[in-house]
């Protein structure tokens, strides 16, 4: 459902190339005004194809992309709110820092004193006044990163497309620039669409993450919903480290793997339905044998700065990997303790769409009671 809020509106859109590859598969998904969101998937699953869709590059084959709920399916590029920062930021290098950032203004033969004006103060929002002179090839790769971003927003665009504009910097400037993004995107109040196959950067920065496989959005939600509740295997394993292990839901709040029962807080499934069961490595404890829901021998244990990552296995051969601050041995035998809320239960095979309505049907059940 489309809302005052939505700005870009994607109904049922599918590309195929010319080679006849289908690259996006009736894909439907509504951008909101002022948010910072973020196309998370592996290499080559469609990230690129969509904000080329978005910024006009590309026309789809099918369905509808609509802006401010206007259908722009063939609207040129340069009459679109929209600009790109690319990965390699297209710089020009024989321009200084502030002919780059002019550049779109120049061509729209805007007075010198409005560009200056305009120039100036996209630098400054990027904390790059006072560079004006220099040249391309005298700035760090995060310096350079800026000027493209000062570029982009200098024409007021009111969507801003980012195709993996960190990939090319080292960890910690990475990181320093995923702050200075987030902070630079709540400041001019304007759409962030960004593009990562980093998972921690989707997490870190996003207000909301669309996780892409083979041309599909198989989740989008809040970093906290997709991390705490993923709908499937491939969510769960793209955001996060996970246990993963195979049950079968017992009744509601009540579900089997590892030849026990346990209590937990999903429902909604068939009683003896398979499923798939989801633990954070950090949602378990370690404890004495006795104690543990779980009994697991310990496999592999490894120093990780803040906490040691043990592997162990349980009796029906299940592998168990636990965070923790406590030390154990190779060999010993420990517990595992956890809570009924650190169990996500996954149905196979379950699209997102199911996956709310039955919540949602769930949720409405228990008001009732
Ligand atoms: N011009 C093109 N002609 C034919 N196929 C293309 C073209 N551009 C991209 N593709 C194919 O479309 C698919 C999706 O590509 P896309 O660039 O959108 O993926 P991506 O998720 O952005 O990947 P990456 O993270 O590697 O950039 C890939 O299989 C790719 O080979």
């Amino acid at each position: 459902m489309s809302t005052e809020q939505t700005i870009i509106q994607f109904e049922q859109v599918t590309k195929r190339y010319d080679d006849g590859e289908t690259v996006l598969k009736s894909v439907s998904f509504e951008i909101e005004r002022g948010k910072f969101y973020t196309l998370l998937g592996p290499s080559g699953c469609g990230k690129t194809t969509i904000l080329r869709l978005i910024a006009g590059f590309l026309e789809p084959s099918e369905g509808e992309i609509r802006f401010d709920g206007k259908v722009i399916n063939r609207v040129p590029a340069n009459e679109r709110l929209v600009n790109t920062v690319f990965q390699d930021y297209a710089l020009f290098p024989h321009l200084n820092v502030f002919e780059n950032v002019a550049f779109g203004l120049r061509i729209k033969k805007l007075k010198q004193a409005a560009v200056e004006a305009k120039v100036l103060e996209a630098l400054r929002f990027v904390n790059l006044k006072g560079y004006e002179k220099r040249e391309i090839t005298e700035l760090s790769g995060g310096q350079r990163q800026r000027v493209a971003i000062a570029r982009a927003i200098v024409n007021e665009p009111e969507v801003l497309l980012l195709d993996e504009p960190l990939s090319a910097l080292d960890l910690k400037l990475r990181t320093e620039m995923q702050y200075e993004l987030r902070e630079l995107q709540r400041r001019l109040g304007i759409t962030f669409i960004f593009v990562t196959h980093d998972q921690e950067e989707a997490l870190a920065m996003s207000d909301e993450i669309f996780v892409m496989k083979e041309g599909t959005i198989q989740q989008s939600g809040t970093p906290t919903d997709i991390y705490d509740e993923p709908i499937n295997r491939f969510v769960a394993d793209f955001i996060g480290e996970s246990n993963i292990v195979p049950g079968s839901m017992a009744e509601d709040y009540r579900v089997q793997f590892a030849g026990k029962t346990f209590e937990c807080v999903d429902g909604g499934l068939r009683p003896n339905e398979p499923v798939e069961i989801v633990i954070r490595p950090e949602d378990l404890e370690i404890t004495t044998p006795e104690r543990g829901k779980l009994q697991v021998k310990v496999d592999t244990q490894l120093f990780r700065g803040v906490h040691y990552e043990i592997v162990g296995y349980d009796e029906a051969g299940n592998e168990w990997m636990v965070h923790s601050t406590k030390k154990v041995e190779v060999g010993e035998r420990i517990g595992l303790d956890f809570d009924p809320e650190a169990i996500h239960v996954m149905r196979f095979g379950e699209t997102e769409e199911e996956f709310d309505k039955r919540l949602l049907a769930y949720e409405e059940i228990g008001h009732d009671q």
